[in-house]
């Protein structure tokens, strides 16, 4: 799919090239994993809890600075190279070399990266931030995240768009959170919050009862919690990251999903991601592409897709709203003139 794209749930760590991470632990002298040898186990293998075993080695590659940056960038680079145009990333907030770089240093490095990557550039990508908590690491530590966050949003930080409460979800519990989270969309940020990664119904219908912005995953659910969404305000959005919840919930296909198809088949609020680019070797276009695979949908029904998410963007300034509306507007249309053209040909 080559018309522009949003993408709207991504890790700047799960998104590292397999080439960087492999590099950066060569220079450490960290021995290489055997999944990260090799290509084809790289695509093959990726339980949810082989995930959580890969990102603290991705933090021991990504401990400086300097790795950081290139990572920003590599990862700009990838999603620009894809034709996304507008980009949500996230990140947990981290101490770097050696502990003398602090997390609100990482934030700002990683900013700043941001800024310098799409002036160096002068590219139409346009890249946002969510500030994300990881759930494994305890309440203390989501404070210092979340008031990262509300400082530079209030400072007016045309890059900081929300905050995310992500992490291994067999971790802590959503409870624990709420309350912080609470804080932060008083002060007026937009909050998205994994749910349903692992089956935790009473965790999901908290969840729900909160009303985030937008909702990660959202797998392991029944009925009960549709009702409860539809009783308590109506549809909140979901990203959808089709590779990594075929990989995390072990499944044979996409076919076997829990809620793609209802999802897209109901015209329900939803985005197309890739979660971590790096870990699970994707991109986009291919979550888009094995989407319509697998629901047997055309160019025209994918479009309406990627339309649907231009609606779901945590940036608030109607400006650059209104500019990613456009450009992704601009893209559908020359794929309708190519539909139109086929048929006229073929008629
Ligand atoms: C597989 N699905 C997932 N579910 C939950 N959290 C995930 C995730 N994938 C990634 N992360 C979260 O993002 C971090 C890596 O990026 P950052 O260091 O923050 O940039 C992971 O450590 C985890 O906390």
């Amino acid at each position: 799919m080559d018309i522009p794209k949003v993408e709207l749930h991504s890790h700047l760590n799960g998104s590292i090239r397999n080439s960087t991470l492999k590099d950066l632990l060569t220079n450490l002298s960290v021995p290489i994993p055997r999944t990260l040898q090799n290509p084809e186990l790289e695509e093959s293998t990726r339980t949810l809890s082989e995930c959580f075993e890969i990102f603290p080695l991705i933090h021991l590659a990504v401990s400086t600075s300097s790795a950081l940056r290139r990572v920003v960038r590599e990862t700009l680079s990838d999603f620009e190279s894809d034709n996304v145009i507008y980009l949500e990333l996230r990140t947990t907030p981290r101490t770097l070399d050696s502990g003398s770089v602090g997390k609100r240093e990482y934030v700002d490095l990683v900013l700043s990266e941001m800024k310098k990557w799409v002036e160096d550039k002068g590219t139409r990508l346009i890249p946002r931030l969510i500030i994300s908590i990881d759930r494994s690491r305890g309440v203390e530590e989501a404070r210092e995240n979340m008031d990262i966050a509300k400082e530079l949003f209030k400072m007016g930080h045309d890059y900081v768009v929300g905050v995310d409460l992500g992490g291994n979800p067999t971790k802590g519990t959503f409870k624990e959170f709420k309350g912080l989270l609470e804080e932060v969309r008083t002060a007026g940020m937009k909050v998205t919050v994994h749910a349903g990664e692992v089956d935790n119904l009473e965790e999901v219908n908290d969840i729900v009862a909160f009303r985030p912005d937008r909702l990660g995953h959202f797998l392991c659910v029944d009925d009960g919690v549709w009702e409860k969404m539809e009783r308590e305000g109506g549809d909140i959005p979901i990203e959808v990251c089709p590779t990594s919840n075929v990989m995390t919930l072990g499944l044979e296909g996409l076919g076997q999903h829990p809620i793609l198809e209802r999802l897209v088949k109901e015209g329900y609020p939803v985005s197309i991601n890739t979660d971590d680019a790096g870990v699970f070797n994707t991109k986009q276009s291919l979550e888009l592409y094995r989407v319509a695979e697998t629901l047997g949908l055309n160019e025209y029904t994918v479009s309406g897709l990627v339309w649907g998410a231009v609606d779901l963007v945590f940036e608030g300034n109607r400006r650059t709203r209104a500019r990613v509306a456009r450009d992704v507007m601009k893209g559908i249309k020359g794929i309708l003139d190519k539909l139109e053209r086929q048929e006229q040909g073929g008629t």
